[in-house]
């Protein structure tokens, strides 16, 4: 991890999406803590409730509690709690997106009706819907980070649906970005590459999307959470004050790349 001391010193703010310590939002949630921030974290449901609580342990993170952005009363409840601990926020990461994996493999063209709306509205409108309450309690500026994927911008195998949201989520952050600008709030996410955690196993042969990263990316291998933490980091403080609504990959370089690396070999698909 990189030397961050004191950068996030006195900031506050809340996490959402930790599911375990493979996911990305607990990787973004190490590098803020060390870098001395306060956070909160919320749990969707009690199953996850028994992962979070002893991660949120570790950092002496408060537990704001169950949040399922299908829910609104439940993501009320959330900043009802945080407006009562600390009155204000200065951060907030939205590290959250479902699909039914049966819809992440074979062609996008068979997606259900029902899917593609609730994939909209836990990968795209909940971004929206935290930002709504995020602003009142962010009264001296703020910033807010969504994850977004590779997959928005290109084909990707067996991404589909995920795909169309996640370019709609790269849209709203554009447009949230110049809707809380003049209130010193920025809006910004983060492009990270495949990374293996709970979502990324949803996805149609995930391992062989990984393996083509590590051969494929500039710089040969896959991006970890804790690197994803670090540019997290950046966008989340002062550091990065003059950016808003922008997409930033953290890929090891992959979106650059037009076509297999000469070195790279040949490789097919595996079957678990
Ligand atoms: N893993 C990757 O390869 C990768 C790459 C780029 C972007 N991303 C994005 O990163 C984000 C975090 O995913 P991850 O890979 O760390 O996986 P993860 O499974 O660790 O995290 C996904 C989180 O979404 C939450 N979630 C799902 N439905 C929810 C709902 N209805 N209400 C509240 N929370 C809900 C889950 O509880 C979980 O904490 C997602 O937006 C994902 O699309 C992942």
């Amino acid at each position: 991890m990189a030397e961050t001391l004191g950068l996030m010193n006195g900031k506050r703010g809340l996490i959402m999406g930790v599911a375990n310590n493979r996911s990305i939002a607990w990787g973004i949630a190490k590098a803020l803590a060390d870098a001395g921030a306060e956070l909160a974290l919320t749990y969707q449901g009690d199953a996850l409730k028994k992962r979070v609580a002893p991660l949120a342990d570790q950092l002496g993170a408060f537990v704001a509690g169950h949040c399922d952005v299908t829910d609104a009363e439940s993501i009320d409840n959330v900043f009802k709690a945080l407006e009562e601990k600390w009155g204000k926020i200065d951060f907030l990461v939205h590290a959250v997106a479902f699909s039914d994996k049966d819809e992440l493999t074979g062609r996008y063209v068979d997606t259900t009706s029902e899917n593609f709306n609730r994939t909209m509205d836990i990968s795209v409108y909940s971004l929206t819907a935290v930002t709504q309450r995020a602003e009142k309690l962010m009264n001296d500026g703020g910033s807010i980070l969504t994850l977004t994927y590779y997959g928005a911008e290109k084909v990707m195998p067996h991404y589909n649906v995920m795909g169309v949201a996640k370019a709609a989520l790269e849209a709203s952050v554009k447009y949230l970005a110049m809707d809380l600008g003049p209130k010193n709030i920025r809006v910004n996410a983060i492009s990270a590459g495949p990374i293996k955690t709970l979502a990324a196993s949803g996805i149609g042969d995930f391992r062989y999307i990984l393996k083509w990263n590590e051969y494929n990316a500039p710089l040969r291998r896959s991006v970890t959470i804790d690197e994803v933490g670090d540019s997290a980091l950046y966008l989340l403080s002062d550091m990065s004050r003059g950016v808003t609504g922008e997409i930033q990959h953290v890929d090891c370089g992959y979106n650059i790349v037009g076509m297999k690396a000469v070195d790279a070999p040949d490789i097919s698909v595996v079957k678990d």
